[in-house]
């Protein structure tokens, strides 16, 4: 069918949109959380999954047809798209192995806890941020369960509105050039602190961000040990470009390491307190990679594998921009700079968070040294 008639194709799923929302370019998301809940689904022996925002239920249909759900729970809050929502899964769901509702997602979730009916998957797909939903959320999800989010609210993490992002995200998110990592690590910081409150704690399964859109598939998890590294701030320096981690405990007047030549060395910008850990379960991801092999989805596949090299890398990178403006040189090559710091010993690698950028172990120091050299010996 033409996608002008009304009625589209994605994955396994055929569904009309009437007046439900659906972007196509959110595929990417979708894609890698039904790998994640197939996955999920194996070594657990079971997939329930409650999709709080379902719009015309593309992800409900993929949940089951693909990642074969045992059962799934569509909401959606807006009466003007239920008849559409109804139809598709009728078409599309196997009888009796799902259920459709229209509430507001936070009353699902407290009925959820109320009836102690916990489940292995809960899809927040808000518009904005997830924050308000997420207290209420955690209560829905069962312990070793899975909690996929969704923000759009890039300006808010991008540090273009400090008291907003106080007020949502209980952090300090500054503006500097690796702003799109910060919105997944600001999602993951809310997540784990709103858990901590339950005794509870989330660890990443992985983080994506596709243009507008921050999206982290999280595990909650119980009886694990607090690792205060993972939980801090981030410093940056805008007269170097350098960036530093920094515990709560050595806050205060935070000055560059990498400045060695101003007396005194210059302030950096705090943004935090921010999820400092992985980005990803480079185990799961091994995982999923394979899936996305099995099921042909090569695109997948070289994103996964981009993701997979990033996991361990710290929490920012170094746009080319940036390196040629601080070292006062043209934009490097990136596959060659990313080259010359693995012949030095560094950890380097491209991330999906930004084509044009590098993720290292090395500092902006030595970028700009080796990107320098490789200028004036080619
Ligand atoms: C971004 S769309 C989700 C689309 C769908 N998940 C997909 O992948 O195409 C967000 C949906 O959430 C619904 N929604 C917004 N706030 C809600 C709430 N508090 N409770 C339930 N549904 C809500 C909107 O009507 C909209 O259909």
């Amino acid at each position: 069918m033409k996608p002008d008639s009304g009625w589209y194709r994605e994955g396994k799923a055929f569904f009309n949109i009437d007046r439900a929302f659906y972007r196509p370019h959110s595929q990417v998301g979708r894609d890698l959380a039904i790998l994640a809940a197939a996955l999920y689904r194996v070594r657990h022996g079971q997939l329930r999954v409650l999709d709080a925002m379902t719009g015309c239920g593309v992800r409900a249909l993929r949940y089951q047809l693909e990642a074969e759900a045992d059962w799934v729970w569509a909401n959606e809050g807006n009466p003007e798209v239920q008849a559409t929502l109804a139809k598709n899964l009728a078409l599309g769901m196997r009888p009796r192995s799902y259920r459709i509702t229209q509430q507001d997602a936070n009353q699902i979730f407290f009925s959820c806890y109320q009836q102690r009916d916990f489940y292995d998957l809960v899809d927040i797909d808000s518009f904005g941020s997830p924050t308000p939903f997420l207290q209420t959320a955690l209560w829905a999800t069962k312990i070793g369960g899975l909690l996929y989010l969704t923000s759009t609210d890039t300006r808010t993490t991008g540090g273009h509105n400090v008291e907003k992002s106080l007020q949502v995200y209980g952090a300090c998110a500054r503006a500097h050039p690796a702003v799109h990592e910060q919105g997944l690590r600001l999602l993951i910081g809310t997540a784990l602190q709103q858990a901590g409150t339950k005794g509870m704690q989330v660890q990443p399964i992985f983080s994506l961000f596709n243009g507008s859109v921050h999206r982290v598939m999280l595990r909650l998890v119980m009886d694990q040990p607090w690792l205060p590294e993972n939980y801090g701030f981030l410093g940056y320096c805008h007269d170097c470009g350098h960036y530093q981690t920094v515990s709560w405990r050595k806050l205060g007047d935070v000055r560059c390491p990498a400045c060695v030549s101003s007396t005194p060395a210059k302030p950096m910008t705090l943004s935090g307190p921010l999820w400092l850990g992985p980005l990803h379960d480079i185990d799961f991801l091994g995982q999923m990679i394979r899936l996305a092999k099995d099921w042909q989805w090569s695109r997948r596949v070289k994103l996964l594998k981009i993701m997979e090299a990033e996991a361990n890398l710290p929490p920012y990178y170094f746009t080319l921009g940036e390196i040629g403006r601080h070292g006062k040189l043209d934009i490097p090559r990136r596959d060659r700079l990313i080259q010359l710091l693995r012949d030095r010993g560094y950890q380097a690698a491209l991330t999906h968070l930004d084509f044009q950028a590098v993720k290292t172990d090395a500092s902006i120091a030595t970028c700009i040294e080796l990107a320098k050299q490789e200028s004036t010996n080619p």
